[in-house]
């Protein structure tokens, strides 16, 4: 429960109306506030939270403004408690804070250039075993997002696991100055945002915005760029996990790759394990030693760190491996950049290799926010395609024509997901590996759907069987 004094002294607000005092949580979306709790409007991309107060309090129980202009008297009759601050944004970010300082347990911030959604999801896997956790849910990982996670917080939170997301220079400061993360995790540095960050030292610089508040620093040893950045920059206790590096705290030995499972022999010091995981790829076993190294550090065993491995079944859109009428979908849409690309095609080659499918097709849209970069990691995603046993490239995007064009092979250059589908549609035959992958904003998940709604592939699939 939240209580009005808290909220008073957190925000520095004052009470316009008096209603109830106590609230059992926030809520920025009139859509979808549930009784008893506290809308904070905020202005976005689309609306103005200010123009739906009346719709939140009608279902809430108060709200915070910074424009009394929308609430009706009529609401304010109702009794429903309204507090004014001068910035309602800055009200979620004081309250989370607010929240968090008084919160004892240990607050976990997950940050790197790719893998942080997994990783916090398999951290929060491990440590559920026998802790209450409060996670980001999904992807809510900006300075919206994460401090209205914080303040999910409970009287029965044993811990925190944050995901911090950036794709500019202070991002990651703003969210420890409100989560204060005592451990920090990072997953590792690579080619994002560049629109953003301008280069590879300047992504470094803003995961690394983390080192100044953790204690504890579990960092990728096998990423040597990285390392060089937290040795000069991190004071603390450094905990490290590698596949190739040898002397890391958490490694990994006998690897087995299979379109089922991911196998291997977790290490820690003198002690070891075997784990099966159901997530797949070597991206996913370095998430996956990430959240061993996070969990070890505070406490667990190797016996509860495989526990909450082996249970955890992946994030939807994140390398989803799915068979659908004799087709291998390899359903890698949530989103894309020359880094996470790199490690898909090598899982589609390692699949390909194992020779259980008869041809491979890439259907890949374009990594969007690579500023200067954008043209040029297109290029060489296409000489790089061209040189593996890849049958069919199809291309969606302007950005992506330009890999197309590089592409030694049958290339197709499409302009959206809707025509790729199409297009793969008409060319899918049982027994293929299609890989699928692009930046969220390319919506590649179309794909999947309209091969699914396409009848002639189903036709064609099916002619095939007989
Ligand atoms: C605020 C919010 O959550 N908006 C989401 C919402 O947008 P919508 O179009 O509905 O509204 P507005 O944002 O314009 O509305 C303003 C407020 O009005 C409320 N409201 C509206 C209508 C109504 O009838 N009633 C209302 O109360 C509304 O709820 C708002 O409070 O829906 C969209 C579609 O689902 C969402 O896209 C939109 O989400 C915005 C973008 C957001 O910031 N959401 C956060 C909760 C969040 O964490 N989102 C993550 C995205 C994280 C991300 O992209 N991370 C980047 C790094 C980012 C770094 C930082 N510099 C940055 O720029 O943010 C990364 O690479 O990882 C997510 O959704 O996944
Ligand atoms: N450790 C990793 N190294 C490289 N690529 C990875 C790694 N983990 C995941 N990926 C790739 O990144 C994609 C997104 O994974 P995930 O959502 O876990 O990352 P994220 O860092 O949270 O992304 P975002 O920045 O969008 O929040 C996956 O589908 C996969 O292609
Ligand atoms: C979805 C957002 N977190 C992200 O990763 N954006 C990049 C540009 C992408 O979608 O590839």
């Amino acid at each position: 429960m939240l209580n009005i004094g808290d909220i008073i002294k957190a925000t520095g607000g004052s009470i316009v109306v008096k209603g109830d005092a106590e609230f059992t949580g926030i809520s920025i979306d009139s859509r979808t506030i549930k009784d008893g709790e506290l809308f904070i409007a905020l202005k976005g991309d689309r609306f103005d939270g200010h123009n739906f107060t009346m719709d939140a309090l009608k279902s809430g129980a108060g709200a915070i403004v910074s424009n009394l202009q929308f609430i009706a008297q009529d609401v304010v009759a109702n009794n429903r408690t309204i507090i004014l601050v001068d910035n309602t944004l800055l009200a979620l970010h004081n309250l989370a804070r607010y929240m968090r300082k008084k919160f004892k347990g240990h607050v976990i911030g997950v940050v790197g250039s790719n893998g942080k959604t997994t990783t916090k999801e398999l951290i929060s896997s491990i440590l559920s075993i026998r802790l209450n956790v409060l996670k980001t849910s999904g992807n809510l990982n900006n300075h919206i997002g994460m401090p209205l996670s914080i303040t999910r917080m409970n009287k029965n939170t044993h811990i925190m696991v944050l995901e911090m997301g950036t794709n500019m220079p202070g991002d990651v400061d703003e969210l420890c100055s409100i989560a204060l993360p005592d451990i920090g995790v990072i997953t590792n540095i690579g080619y994002e945002h560049l629109q953003g960050f301008g280069s590879l030292h300047k992504v470094r610089d803003a995961e690394l915005e983390i080192a100044p508040f953790v204690k504890k620093l579990v960092v990728n040893a096998d990423d040597l760029f990285l390392m060089e950045g937290v040795v000069k920059k991190f004071k603390g206790e450094i905990i490290t996990f590698a596949i190739d590096v040898e002397g890391a705290d958490i490694t990994v030995r006998d690897i087995v790759f299979s379109d089922e499972y991911t196998k291997f022999l977790l290490c820690a010091k003198s002690e070891y394990i075997d784990i099966n995981l159901k997530i797949h790829g070597r991206f996913n076993i370095y998430n996956s030693i990430a959240a061993a190294a996070t969990a070890y550090a505070v406490g667990f065993n190797l016996q509860e760190i495989k526990n909450g491995l082996e249970s955890f079944e992946g994030v939807n859109m994140r390398f989803e491996i799915k068979k659908a009428r004799g087709v291998t979908f390899l359903n890698d849409v949530y989103n894309a950049n020359p880094s996470s690309m790199q490690e898909a095609i090598n899982e589609l080659v390692r699949l390909i290799n194992s020779g259980k499918y008869r041809r491979a097709i890439a259907v890949l849209g374009d990594m969007l926010e690579l500023g200067d970069y954008g043209v040029s990691e297109h290029k060489k995603l296409g000489q790089r395609l061209s040189v593996i046993p890849v049958d069919t490239f199809i291309g969606v995007g302007p950005l992506m024509s330009f890999a197309v064009s590089e592409f030694v092979g049958k290339g197709i250059s499409v302009d959206t997901s809707d025509d790729a589908g199409i297009k793969l549609g008409e060319i899918i035959q049982e027994g293929d590996i299609v890989l699928i992958k692009g930046s969220r904003g390319m919506r590649m998940e179309r794909v999947i759907a309209a091969v699914e709604d396409s009848e002639e592939a189903i036709g064609l699939l099916q002619q095939n069987r007989s």
